[in-house]
């Protein structure tokens, strides 16, 4: 059994990421903060963890990227998870009960059309994850609140559903990478995280880019990162897919000429957008 850290408590969508990517052999180390997931992979006292990385609605966690790199984690793989949102209640508590509502608030944003359609009143909590909200009102038997996450966190934590689908957009993924402390070689890799810096003069970006075309890299994602303490500086990181592997390292040698501080974060198999 793989010990996975993520942040978040059981029941949370990390966990279910966690699940699906190690087919349910895992056991999960629950972290109140993504520094201290980097910290307990950099101790060695997990094997892995699963970090979400970027949402359909709230973007990429810029926070994140800079964590990957200030612990030299590697990104082993990722996987895409098709979030639903439920609102989740006391036995015996019904809508017209509900004046609080606890969430993660990604999750509170998710849901907000809901939220304002029928309950616009109620008081909005923000908390560490979707889970711990279910948890919370669970534990204090909250007869007047309502928690927002997945299923089986109601499950869990024994709560019923009230609703059931309630976030707003209906293909809302979000991407979580999985990390370790060391890569290891892995076959099969059609995907890589890399991230570089470009001097300040006119074309420097668009050189490396037109190097990944010209080598037929096909780019799926590009983020600027500010460096701290450098004000106007970024840091890019791109995610890019290959078919075949001898472009991938001819284009990587090529860049090394135009880009500064190019490094591999990982290559791994491309995860599936599953549509349900
Ligand atoms: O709070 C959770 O359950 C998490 O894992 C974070 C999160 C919150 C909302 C959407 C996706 C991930």
């Amino acid at each position: 059994m793989k010990r996975i850290a993520i942040q978040g408590i059981a029941g949370s969508f990390h966990e279910d990421a966690a699940r699906k990517y190690f087919e349910d052999d895992v056991e999960v180390v629950e972290c109140k903060t993504f520094t201290t997931v980097c910290e307990m992979i950099d101790a060695d006292k997990v094997d892995f963890a699963v970090m979400a990385i970027e949402n359909s609605i709230a973007g990429s966690l810029l926070n994140n990227y800079q964590l990957i790199r200030d612990f030299h984690l590697r990104i082993i793989g990722e996987i895409y998870l098709h979030i639903q949102m439920n609102l989740l209640v006391n036995e015996g508590v019904t809508s017209a009960d509900i004046q609080h509502i606890h969430s993660h608030p990604i999750a509170l944003q998710q849901c907000m059309e809901f939220i304002e359609s029928y309950y616009p009143n109620a008081k909005l909590h923000e908390k560490l994850d979707t889970a711990a909200s279910a948890k919370l009102v669970a534990e204090e038997k909250m007869i007047n609140a309502a928690a927002i996450g997945n299923l089986r966190s109601g499950e869990l934590y024994g709560l019923k559903t009230l609703e059931t689908g309630i976030e707003t957009n209906k293909k809302n993924y979000t991407r979580f990478l999985i990390l370790s402390k060391h890569g290891n070689p892995t076959k099969g890799t059609n995907k890589a995280s890399v991230c570089f810096e470009v001097g300040h003069f006119y074309g420097s970006l668009a050189r490396v880019l037109n190097t990944f075309a010209e080598n037929q890299i096909n780019l799926t994602k590009i983020q600027s990162v500010p460096i701290i303490g450098k004000p106007n500086e970024y840091t890019f990181h791109v995610d890019i897919e290959w078919e075949n592997g001898e472009n991938y390292d001819r284009a990587i040698h090529q860049v090394l000429k135009s880009a500064s501080s190019l490094s591999i974060l990982g290559e791994y198999k491309r995860g599936e957008i599953q549509n349900q």
